[in-house]
């Protein structure tokens, strides 16, 4: 006899950072919520994404700190770096993490089921065989890294293979332009691989403003990682001594000890028996959503990575729980607003950002309804050091009020600089509010209130 069917008010497929934060929101409003994972509670974040990235991040910013502290006048004799022993402490802490994700979602009492999900044909959700309906289902599974389809590219890893390594690799040639590209290799390079940077075309994080785009490809040198330009891999040879070859549009690279594809990720929505609802995807396979995640298939829902826009954590976690108040808690227009998202790229040094870039303000107000604030300048760090790191800040204004629409920078400490910025940009702030707050000195930041 087939098991009975099980049913919820809310399920939701996914463990992720939506997945979680939406069911576990959702229980609060007194309904029978569950959730699927497949591997590990937390998802991506956590498991292979920001959580151990910042860690690794953070491991980097020490060996260079460590170069500073000469200028410091601290005389320090570094022995070595194991990179064994930080992943050691890095897997205990994402152990421990998976441990509190799982405790939080039996404190919401939010049930758990474990194993692969996909819907199937009379709309319900088998996991294992056993079959769930629920009056509404999200859909949050994510995304999984790109490989490319050329010869031999199955002997390089992604970043998933990032967190399982052992040991700092020698040799390391990164493939990418992107987020992921940029972070991994410049955490290879500040640690003291041998690190390449292997692009399409002139610069990383094309998508960025230019300022962006140009000030983190120019820091990649100096930050310890090669960086060549236009270069293509064609085939990927695995050596009977371990090593790769890689052959190239501009020449052959040998010796190769760790070969990394960051090339993109691509969305979990094929593994999921979508077509067996009807649920409708885009040509890049995302799943198509309106403004309040609502897919083609009423009852369906989609958010997070899986729908391909702002693959960020907090967007994941913000529309999960918009999406729960609006389902369960009366809030009808409840949605997330995806605009003036802020990012930051771990990249050395970090980068922040949060609106238009210049060229998208140009498109979309024309260039001589904008003004354009920069600065350039040395972080009073670097002033007793060899070494320069110079700090690039951009405000893009639109005339005749000088509404901020777009704040761009990259230098030490960005990366914490931005969030509060980002508050003041969603109230609607203009010039003459940053002008109007009164400069912390000495800071990067004060550099954005007093711009001219
Ligand atoms: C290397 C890396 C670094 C990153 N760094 C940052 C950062 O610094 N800041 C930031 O904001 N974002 C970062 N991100 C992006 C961030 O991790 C994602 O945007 C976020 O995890 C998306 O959440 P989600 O809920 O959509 O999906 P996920 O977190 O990917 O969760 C999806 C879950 O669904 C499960 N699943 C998939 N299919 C099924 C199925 N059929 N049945 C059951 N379970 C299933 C998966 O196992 C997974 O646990 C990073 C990503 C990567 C890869
Ligand atoms: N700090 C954070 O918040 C982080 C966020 N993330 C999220 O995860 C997402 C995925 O990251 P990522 O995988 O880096 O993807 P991205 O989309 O950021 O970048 C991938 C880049 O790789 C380049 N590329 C594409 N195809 C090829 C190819 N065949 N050969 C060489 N290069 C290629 C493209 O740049 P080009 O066209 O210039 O070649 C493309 O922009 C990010 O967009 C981000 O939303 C990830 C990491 C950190
Ligand atoms: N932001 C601080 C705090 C870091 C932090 O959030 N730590 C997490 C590490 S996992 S990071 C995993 C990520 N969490 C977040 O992004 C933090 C969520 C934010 N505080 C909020 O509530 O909105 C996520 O995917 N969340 C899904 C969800 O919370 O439902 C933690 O310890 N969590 C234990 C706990 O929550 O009890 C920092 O960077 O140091």
């Amino acid at each position: 006899m087939a098991p009975v069917i099980k049913k919820f008010d809310y399920l939701v497929l996914g463990g992720g950072s939506g997945g979680l934060a939406s069911a576990r929101r959702a229980a609060e409003f007194g309904i029978k919520v569950a959730v699927i994972e497949e591997a590990r509670w937390g998802g991506t974040c956590v498991n292979v994404g920001c959580v151990p990235k910042k860690v690794m991040f953070n491991t980097a910013m020490h060996a260079e700190f460590i170069h500073d502290h000469k200028g410091y006048g601290f005389d320090v004799d570094v022995k070595g770096f194991e990179w064994g022993r930080i992943k050691e402490t890095r897997d205990a802490y994402i152990k421990r993490l998976n441990g509190i994700y799982e405790t939080n979602l039996e404190r919401s009492k939010v049930e758990k089921i474990i194993g692969h999900a996909t819907f199937t044909q009379d709309k319900c959700v088998e996991v294992a065989g056993q079959k769930y309906v629920a009056d509404h289902i999200m859909i949050a599974t994510g995304g999984r890294p790109l490989i490319p389809q050329i010869p031999g590219a199955e002997h390089g890893i992604s970043s998933d293979g990032f967190f399982e390594l052992e040991e700092l690799p020698k040799k390391v040639v990164v493939v990418g332009a992107g987020y992921i590209a940029v972070e991994l290799a410049g955490i290879f390079g500040a640690l003291g691989a041998d690190t390449s940077l292997l692009i399409r075309y002139d610069q990383v994080l094309r998508t960025f403003d230019c300022m962006i785009s140009k000030a983190v490809t120019d820091n990649l040198e100096p930050g310890n990682v090669k960086l060549l330009k236009r270069t293509q891999i064609s085939k990927v040879t695995k050596e009977s001594d371990g090593t790769l070859t890689l052959e190239t549009n501009t020449g052959v690279i040998e010796k190769v000890n760790c070969l990394l594809w960051a090339i993109g990720r691509i969305p979990n929505s094929d593994t999921i028996g979508l077509e067996n609802i009807g649920v409708a995807v885009d040509a890049h396979k995302n799943i198509v959503v309106d403004e309040y995640q609502n897919t083609n298939v009423p009852g369906i829902y989609a958010l997070g990575d899986v729908c391909g826009k702002a693959l960020l954590t907090p967007v994941a976690i913000a529309a999960g729980r918009k999406l729960a108040h609006r389902l369960f808690d009366g809030k009808k227009d409840w949605k997330l607003d995806y605009s003036n998202i802020p990012t930051v790229v771990f990249s050395h040094p970090p980068v922040g950002t949060v609106g238009l870039t210049e060229e998208e303000a140009e498109k979309e107000y024309g260039k001589d309804k904008l003004k354009i604030y920069t600065a350039n300048f040395v972080p009073m760090y670097y002033a007793v050091l060899e070494h320069k790191m110079r700090c690039n800040m951009k405000l893009i204004c639109l005339l005749p009020d000088e509404k901020v629409v777009g704040l761009h920078m990259v230098g030490q400490g960005c990366d914490e600089m931005l969030q509060g910025f980002g508050v003041a940009i969603k109230m609607g702030a203009t010039k003459a509010h940053f002008d109007s707050c009164v400069a912390i000195h000495p800071t990067s930041s004060e550099e954005l209130v007093t711009l001219r």
